[in-house]
């Protein structure tokens, strides 16, 4: 509990100082005035968050947290538990979605167990899994709480932890996740925080429900809020009640980064309930968070919302694993170059004449 309330406690705001430095200093650059549209926007918020203006992107690291969900024994999903295991066995071998795209962004990946319903120790003695297993599994929350309140902490403090000891070596975080059953959670997760017991709006196909039994998963979801009564005024709470061992993994690294002034991007629906979970913790930790893209998960655009961000990217995609924070990573690089590289009219001597 200290890890977490010290966290809290010393999450600061973004520089306002620094974000209105980056945009005067943008306003030097050699083109008519905001031509690079939003690309600067994400520009000011990167200077604002790294309190300097010419910050670097260059070291990337994806964090994709894995876990298991009780609540796949009501048929709220498509696939087993064991999808869950065979997946982080394709991370470790390079071949799933993340992995491709994360070698586009030139972005390492840490895969972390944070409740995997499987012994990954082989893995972990490899070195190719981080192990903050909480327990196999959650907990199925139509029938009683996914974990107790000290799990919760334990996944929050877990994924502080994970952007302490990877921070000196990273210049931007960004989320990905990994756990069959967990859009169930997640379309809980924002249901309740934004104060409703009806999650029906925010349910969608996750990883390819038959449209028939959409209604069946928003029902087992709506039991589950109804019964666990989880508190909209606590995370942790709402974390414990209805949550994921790997959505409270994202979330802590999410705190665990902002305390550290380190960008991260946040990634699709999953990760967006995580950086909700954050986000009630702690309102500040909002400044540190970029929305890598908009997800094709009908409760994307609530969570979005809620959260104040809008996607960089809305490209229909619906995988997770951190595969649209992936993408948009690019897009940082993009905004450190221009900072960093772009011309000013008085170095290039470019008349600033007639320009709006
Ligand atoms: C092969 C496969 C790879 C995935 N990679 C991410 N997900 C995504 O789908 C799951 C969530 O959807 P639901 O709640 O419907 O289970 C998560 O594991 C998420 O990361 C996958 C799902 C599958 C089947
Ligand atoms: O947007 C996501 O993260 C997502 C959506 C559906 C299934 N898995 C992940």
């Amino acid at each position: 509990m200290k890890l977490l309330e010290e966290t809290l406690a010393g999450i600061e705001p973004a520089d306002s100082a620094c974000r209105e430095e980056a945009r005067r200093y943008i306003d030097t650059l050699t083109m008519p005035r905001r031509a690079l549209g939003r690309l600067l926007d994400l520009a000011e918020e990167l200077a604002a968050m790294n309190r300097t203006l010419k910050f670097s992107a260059a070291r990337k690291e994806i964090v994709l947290m894995a876990g298991d969900h009780g609540i796949v024994a009501q048929k709220v999903c498509p696939q087993p538990s064991s999808v869950t295991t065979q997946m982080v066995y394709n991370f470790v071998r390079g071949g799933a979605g993340i992995n491709v795209l994360s070698r586009v962004a030139r972005a390492h990946v840490s895969i972390v167990d944070m409740g995997v319903a499987s012994d990954l120790s082989g893995l972990v003695q490899a070195g190719a899994v981080i192990d903050c297993k909480i327990a196999p599994g959650t907990a199925d929350f139509s029938r009683g709480p996914a974990m107790s309140r000290e799990q919760a902490v334990a996944a929050l403090e877990a994924g502080i932890r994970v952007a302490q000891q990877l921070a000196p070596k990273v210049d931007v975080f960004a989320t990905g996740e990994m756990g069959i059953g967990n859009t169930s959670p997640s379309s809980a997760i924002v249901a309740v925080l934004s104060g409703l017991t009806d999650p029906a709006p925010f349910v969608g196909r996750g990883a390819g429900l038959d449209p028939s039994k959409l209604a069946h998963k928003a029902a087992v979801i709506r039991r589950g809020i109804e019964l666990n009564r989880p508190d909209p005024a606590d995370g942790v709470d709402v974390l414990a009640k209805v949550g994921g061992f790997e959505i409270g993994g994202i979330a802590g690294l999410v705190l665990g980064a902002a305390r550290l002034h380190k960008p991260v991007v946040v990634d699709g629906f999953i990760s967006s309930a995580g950086a909700l979970i954050a986000a009630a913790l702690s309102p500040a930790s909002r400044d540190y968070m970029i929305l890598g893209h908009g997800s094709a998960e009908p409760g994307h655009v609530a969570m979005a919302k809620l959260l104040g961000k809008q996607p960089l990217l809305d490209l229909g995609m619906r995988l997770g694993e951190g595969t649209g924070a992936a993408l948009a990573l690019n897009l940082l690089d993009a905004a450190s170059a221009i900072m960093n590289e772009m011309a000013t009219f008085e170095s290039a001597r470019v008349t600033e004449e007639g320009l709006k």
